[in-house]
C-alpha cells in the first residue's frame, strides 16, 4: 500500500507545528516570501524547525527570491528542501539550489488549458537542468502566487506522472480522500484548507485532514472515473 506523504505548508507559530507534528505530517513548509499573509522570517522558522522531532522534513517556499536571498535564507532556517513558487527559470532553480547546497521542487499552476504534455515536458525540461530536481508540485493558477485555495482539474494530470507529483490547490478535509484515490500521486499539500486564518492553523483539521488521506491510501485501487488526458 502506498502512503501519501503529507506536507502541511504555511507555519508560523511553535504551537501549529507541534499539532501538524502530532497530526502525522511527512513534511512542513515555511513561506519565505514578504507579502504573504503566511510569511516568516528565516530566524523564526529556523527556531520553529529547531524543536522539531527528527523525521520530520522541511520546505522553504519561495517565490522569485535571488540566490543570496536564498542562500541567506537556508543558513538561519534549514530546511532540507526548496520550493521555487513563481517564475524562476529552470536554470536559476539550478543555480540557487547549487549555491543553497539543497535539492528542489518546482512548481507548476495549472491552468484549465493545461495539456498533460506540457507538464510532462516541463518536469524533464527541469530534470535535465539539474541533479538536484526532486519533483514536480502541481498548484492552481491564480493571479496572486499561492495558497489561495483553489482546485484545478485533476484529470489534466496525465497518468504516468502522477505517483511523482506533490498535489496541492484547495485540498480539504472534505476533498481530499476524493483527491488522493483519483490521482494517487506521491504526495499532498495543504495550507488554507487547515487554517483559522491566514497563516493560522487548526489542529482539528489537520488530525482530520491526514486522516482522510490515510483512508484514501486505504481505499483499494479502482478504475479512475477521470478520463486522462494524453
Ligand atoms: O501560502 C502562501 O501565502 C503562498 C504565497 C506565495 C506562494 C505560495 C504560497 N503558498 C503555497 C502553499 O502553501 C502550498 O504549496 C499550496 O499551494 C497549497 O495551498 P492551498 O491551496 O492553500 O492549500
Amino acid at each position: 500500500m502506498h502512503r501519501t506523504r503529507i506536507k502541511i505548508c504555511g507555519l508560523t507559530r511553535p504551537e501549529d507545528v507541534a499539532a501538524a507534528v502530532a497530526a502525522g505530517a511527512d513534511a512542513l513548509g515555511f513561506v519565505f516570501y514578504p507579502p504573504s499573509p503566511r510569511h516568516v522570517e528565516p530566524s523564526r522558522a529556523g527556531a520553529l524547525m529547531a524543536a522539531l522531532p527528527p523525521f520530520v522534513g522541511t520546505v522553504g517556499l519561495f517565490v522569485n527570491a535571488g540566490v543570496d536571498e536564498v542562500c541567506a535564507a537556508v543558513r538561519q532556517a534549514p530546511v532540507a528542501l526548496l520550493q521555487f513558487h513563481g517564475d524562476e527559470t529552470a536554470r536559476l532553480c539550478a543555480e540557487t539550489a547549487r549555491a543553497a547546497n539543497r535539492p528542489f521542487m518546482r512548481v507548476f499552476r495549472v491552468r484549465p488549458d493545461t495539456r498533460a504534455r506540457e507538464l510532462l515536458e516541463y518536469e524533464h525540461q527541469y530534470r535535465a537542468a539539474s541533479p538536484l530536481f526532486s519533483g514536480l508540485l502541481l498548484d492552481t493558477y491564480v493571479d496572486a502566487y499561492g495558497g489561495a485555495g483553489k482546485v484545478f482539474d485533476w484529470s489534466l494530470i496525465p497518468k504516468e506522472l502522477a505517483p511523482r507529483v506533490v498535489l496541492s490547490g484547495g485540498l480539504s478535509v472534505q476533498n481530499a480522500t476524493e483527491a488522493v484515490v483519483l490521482v494517487r500521486p506521491y504526495a499532498v499539500d495543504i495550507s488554507s484548507g487547515v487554517e483559522l486564518a491566514k497563516g493560522i492553523k487548526d489542529a482539528q483539521r489537520m488530525t482530520a485532514f491526514v486522516g482522510a488521506v490515510r483512508l484514501a491510501d486505504a481505499t483499494p485501487e479502482k478504475e479512475h472515473t477521470h478520463e486522462r488526458r494524453t
